[in-house]
């Protein structure tokens, strides 16, 4: 897997955000973007994962430009590609812990049981497998949206603010999990961050200025 964001603007109405951000993302990586508030932060994680498409610039996963895609064509790519962590977790409310894990699985047209119990374990949420996201606590949540986002073997992990909502304990364990995903699955993890509890992530630092990517 390599990533590739070349260059990418975008604006909202007469407001740039991004101004010509660049990222280079080799498998395995784990990618730190820190930067305030309101930055664009939200907005470059949304257009690398085909979400969003960018005004000007390109997108390259293992050479595919992905904003040269369809949406439909995005959509599927990613639901195989690219896993997603986001603040809100956007758990379906209406799912169940299990129904919810085995989503993007049963998308994918790929048998599930199996799987949600790996990743049941895997998370340590088995004893919540069958409540619903209202019932959980921030951490459960946040474990059941990881279980979600790898459940297809993604290679690349996005997330987006991943411990904003969490107490410190519940953030250090987040902290872990990525840490041991990257690990075990060799999964690439892109995390946009302000919370000064990540620091301790072994990962590539950036940060977001004026619209662009620095190191450091
Ligand atoms: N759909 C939209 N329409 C108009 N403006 C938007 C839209 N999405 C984001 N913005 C604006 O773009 C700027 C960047 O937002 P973005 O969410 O990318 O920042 P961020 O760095 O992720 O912030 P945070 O850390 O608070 O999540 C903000 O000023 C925001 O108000």
């Amino acid at each position: 897997m390599h990533l590739q964001a070349l260059d990418i603007h975008k604006h909202y109405g007469k407001k740039p955000v991004l101004r010509g951000a660049s990222l280079n993302v080799e498998r395995g990586d784990i990618v730190m973007i820190r930067g305030q508030s309101g930055i664009g932060k939200t907005t470059f994680l949304n257009i690398i994962s085909g979400i969003d498409l960018p005004d000007k610039g390109r997108v390259i996963i293992d050479s595919k430009d992905i904003t040269k895609m369809s949406e439909n064509e995005r959509a599927k790519f990613r639901l195989h590609k690219i896993g997603l962590i986001f603040q809100s977790m956007n758990l379906i409310e209406d799912l169940s812990v299990i129904e919810n894990i085995a989503l993007p699985l049963k998308l994918a047209g790929k048998k599930w049981k199996k799987r949600v119990n790996e990743l049941l374990q895997y998370l340590n949420i088995e004893n919540v497998k069958h409540s619903f996201p209202t019932e959980l606590s921030g951490g459960e949540m946040q474990r059941v949206a990881i279980a979600r986002a790898i459940a297809n073997e993604p290679e690349i992990l996005v997330a987006d603010e991943p411990t904003s909502n969490l107490d410190d304990e519940n953030t250090e364990n987040i902290v872990n999990l990525l840490r041991k995903i990257n690990k075990e699955m060799n999964m690439s993890i892109i995390i946009a961050t302000h919370d000064p509890r990540m620091e301790n992530l072994d990962a590539k630092r950036f940060f977001m200025k004026e619209g662009k990517l620095y190191e450091g």
